[in-house]
């Protein structure tokens, strides 16, 4: 089949259009390199264009036939999105919406979409389900209910399918270490506990130990990069047989906390990671931990690469070979 992947050269998005071709379908890529790599496309075609630009999007898709698509583009940084809310209601949501609008003139009903568990805010049972409320105590976070809440009017309103995939945190690496996590600024903790340990960005702070956690740090439910690959693989599958909108949490279950991450980088990397703990990063919630109980049943998916040391060991293999591949900056 033959895919249009927004977002298909940052991150998450690359290693879809990777699992993808090896599963032998086609896809074109639709990206604005604000934040993503041309080494990240994997030679595929590439539609350089904006998704807040409708004319332009018109034109770019104009009389193209895709059987679905993969909806990564958008911006995703936390803090930034408290101090950007226009351009990121903009980015985000104007987009979203403009991809639908071209979406339905050409007939293409299917929709996988990369939402966040930022949509729940601060959780209020020890594991969240999709029943949890949403409550989102971010930008970032509003815009991306605000997608999902697109979404699923257009599925209530015309012939459409979406899955959103509601990732808790994303990490790790393609399993050829080939592709992998490349945000500039880089905020999230592993790459950056790596960072530290390769002596090539800075030292480590750890947000706050005063949590009312075991260790006072704050526990998130890592899951790997090419588990996420594979849920979106199974959730196109699902929407070639069904219709309308659901939304699936894509995690292990299993909680790490900062401290018990920074060990398992040490471990793997067979150093001491120079750190220091500093005080709390505002927004950040004590505990997020996935009940993907749905997304199992629904999908048949199960993640397979669960434990931190495997985790961290993909995202180590990548922190290597990344300065040679990313010549791009960006
Ligand atoms: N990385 C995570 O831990 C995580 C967790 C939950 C959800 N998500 C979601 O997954 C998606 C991908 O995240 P990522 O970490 O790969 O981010 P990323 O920044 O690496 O990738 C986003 C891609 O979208 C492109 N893009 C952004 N705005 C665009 C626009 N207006 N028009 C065209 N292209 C545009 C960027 O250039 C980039 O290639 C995002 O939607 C993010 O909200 C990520
Ligand atoms: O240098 C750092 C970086 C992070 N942390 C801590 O490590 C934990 C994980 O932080 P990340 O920045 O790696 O990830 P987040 O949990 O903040 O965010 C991720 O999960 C969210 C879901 O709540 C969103 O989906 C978001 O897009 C995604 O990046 C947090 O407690 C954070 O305070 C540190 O202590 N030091």
């Amino acid at each position: 089949m033959h895919f249009l992947v927004t977002g298909g050269a940052g991150y998450v998005g690359s290693h879809i259009v990777r699992t993808l071709l090896r599963q032998g379908h086609t896809t074109v890529i639709l990206d604005d390199f604000s934040t993503g790599h041309r080494w990240a496309t994997q030679g595929q075609e590439v539609v350089e264009v904006d998704l807040k630009d409708l004319p332009a999007l018109r034109a770019a898709l104009a009389g193209r036939e895709f059987h679905g698509i993969f909806h990564f583009a958008a911006k995703s940084l936390v803090g930034e999105s408290d101090e950007e809310a226009l351009l990121y209601y903009q980015n985000n949501v104007d987009g979203t919406s403009n991809l639908l609008r071209v979406a339905l003139e050409n007939g293409w009903h299917r929709c996988v979409f990369s939402s966040t568990a930022a949509v729940y805010g601060n959780p209020v049972t020890a594991t969240i389900d999709e029943d949890h409320p949403k409550a989102p105590i971010n930008v970032y976070g509003e815009t991306k209910l605000a997608m999902e809440n697109l979404l699923e009017g257009v599925c209530n309103s015309k012939s459409f399918g979406a899955v959103c995939l509601r990732y808790f945190n994303a990490a790790g690496a393609a399993d050829d270490a080939s592709i992998g996590e490349a945000h500039t600024p880089e905020t999230h903790l592993i790459p950056r506990a790596l960072k530290a340990a390769a002596g090539n960005g800075g030292d480590l702070t750890i947000f706050g130990d005063d949590y009312p956690t075991a260790d006072g740090t704050c526990i998130r439910d890592y899951i790997h990069v090419e588990d996420l690959a594979d849920a979106h693989s199974k959730a196109m599958d699902y929407l070639q047989q069904h219709s309308g909108f659901v939304a699936l949490n894509l995690g292990t279950g299993s909680g790490f906390s900062v401290k018990s991450v920074v060990n398992a980088c040490e471990k793997v990397v067979n150093r001491a990671i120079p750190h220091t703990v500093g005080p709390r990063r505002s927004g950040d919630p004590d505990s997020l931990i996935a009940d993907a109980s749905k997304a199992k049943k629904l999908l048949g998916w199960r993640p397979k690469r669960t434990d931190l040391h495997t985790i961290v060991a993909s995202a180590w293999a990548w922190e290597q070979v990344r300065p040679v591949i990313d010549t791009d900056g960006g």
